[in-house]
C-alpha cells in the first residue's frame, strides 16, 4: 500500500513551500515520493520549481483543476503513475487552492485503487494572516477557504511570522473552536517535521470501518462497500435517497440484476449518474462524508 497525504489550502497559503521540505524529508530518510499536483490553466511555475527535483516522478494536471476535470482522467494519471514507478512509498498531492477538501479527496480515491493507495490525511495549510482579515473576503471564497481548514486532518497554521503574538493567540484560539478534531501546528514557511504527520494520522484503522481515510475523529471519511450479489436498480436509489446529506460523494461499480457488468455509478450533491461499463469491474462503492463509519446497504 503506498501512503497519499493531500496537501490542502488557500491560493497562496504556502503548499508549495510545504511540498518541497516534505519531499526533502522524505528524500533523506531515503524513501520515493511521487507529486501530483494541479493548477488551473496551463503549465504552471510551480511544477517548473518541482521538476528541478530529479528523481522524483511528476504527473501533472494540466488542463483544469485534478478535481473537476472529471475522476477518470485523475484515474488514468494515477494508473500511469503507479505502472511507470513501482517503487513509490509516498505520494504527495497539492490541490489547487481552488478546490473544496470533498473534491479533492474524490480525486484521488476511486474503487480501482482501494487496495494499492491508503489516503493517509487531509493536511491544510491555514494562512494566519488571511484568517485575520478574512471579512473581507466575498461570501463564497470565504466559505471556500474555512471549508478547507474545517476538514482538515492536520492544520499548519502558517505565516504567523506575519502576526503579533496576541493576534497569533486569537487566530489560534479561533480556528481551534472551528475545527476542534484536528492538531493545529503554527508554521513559518510550513516547516514541519515528516516524522509528526506521518505519527499524527498514523492510526490502526478500525476493521469494521474499512476507513480509507485512517486517524481518531476525524471530520471527514470514506467507506468501501462491496456487493455479494446483484442488486435491484429502483431500490438502490431508494436507499440512495434516504442516505444522511452528510454523505458527500460516492462511486463505485453497482451490479444490476440481470445485467452483465457492474454499471458505473457517480453521486455528488443529490444527483446520481449511471454508466454502462463494457469491462467486469470489481463491485465496490466508495462512499465520502461525515459520520458514514455505520452505512450499510441491505436490501
Ligand atoms: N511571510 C511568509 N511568507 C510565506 C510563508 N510561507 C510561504 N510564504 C510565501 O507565500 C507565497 C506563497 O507560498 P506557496 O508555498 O507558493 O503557496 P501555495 O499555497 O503553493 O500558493 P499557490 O500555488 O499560489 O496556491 C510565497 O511567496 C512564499 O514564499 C510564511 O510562513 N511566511
Amino acid at each position: 500500500m503506498i501512503d497519499v497525504y493531500l496537501l490542502s489550502g488557500f491560493l497562496g497559503s504556502g503548499k508549495t513551500s510545504l511540498l518541497m521540505n516534505l519531499i526533502s524529508q522524505l528524500k533523506e530518510e531515503g524513501k520515493k515520493p511521487a507529486i501530483f499536483m494541479n493548477e488551473f490553466g496551463s503549465i504552471s511555475i510551480d511544477s517548473d520549481t518541482v521538476g528541478k527535483e530529479k528523481g522524483i516522478p511528476l504527473k501533472e494536471l494540466l488542463n483544469g483543476c485534478i478535481c473537476c476535470t472529471g475522476s477518470e482522467k485523475t484515474e488514468a494519471q494515477l494508473q500511469g503513475l503507479l505502472e511507470e514507478n513501482d517503487d513509490i512509498d509516498v505520494i504527495l498531492i497539492e490541490t489547487t487552492g481552488a478546490a473544496h477538501p470533498v473534491e479533492a479527496l474524490d480525486a484521488v480515491y476511486s474503487p480501482l485503487f482501494a487496495d494499492r493507495l491508503r489516503v493517509k490525511g487531509i493536511i491544510t495549510l491555514a494562512d494566519a494572516k488571511r484568517w485575520l482579515e478574512r471579512e473581507k473576503m466575498s461570501p463564497q471564497i470565504r466559505s471556500l477557504f474555512m471549508e478547507q481548514i474545517r476538514h482538515a486532518h492536520i492544520i499548519l497554521l502558517n505565516k504567523t511570522d506575519l502576526l503579533s503574538e496576541s493576534e497569533l493567540a486569537t487566530v489560534s484560539m479561533e480556528i481551534s473552536n472551528f475545527n476542534n478534531t484536528a492538531p493545529i501546528i503554527q508554521t513559518v514557511n510550513a516547516e514541519i517535521p515528516f516524522s509528526y504527520i506521518e505519527k499524527t494520522l498514523n492510526v490502526v484503522p478500525n476493521p469494521n470501518q474499512e476507513s480509507i481515510v485512517s486517524g481518531r475523529n476525524l471530520p471527514l471519511s470514506s467507506k468501501l462497500i462491496t456487493f455479494d450479489s446483484p442488486v435491484d436498480k429502483e431500490e438502490f436509489e431508494e436507499w440512495v435517497k434516504s442516505l444522511p446529506d452528510t454523505v458527500y460523494r460516492m462511486k463505485g461499480y453497482v451490479p444490476i440484476r440481470g445485467i452483465t457488468n457492474p454499471y458505473l455509478f457517480q453521486y455528488a450533491y443529490g444527483m446520481v449518474n449511471w454508466l454502462p461499463e463494457y469491462v467486469k469491474m470489481d463491485p465496490r462503492l466508495v462512499i465520502i462524508g461525515e459520520g458514514i463509519g455505520q452505512l450499510e446497504y441491505v436490501e
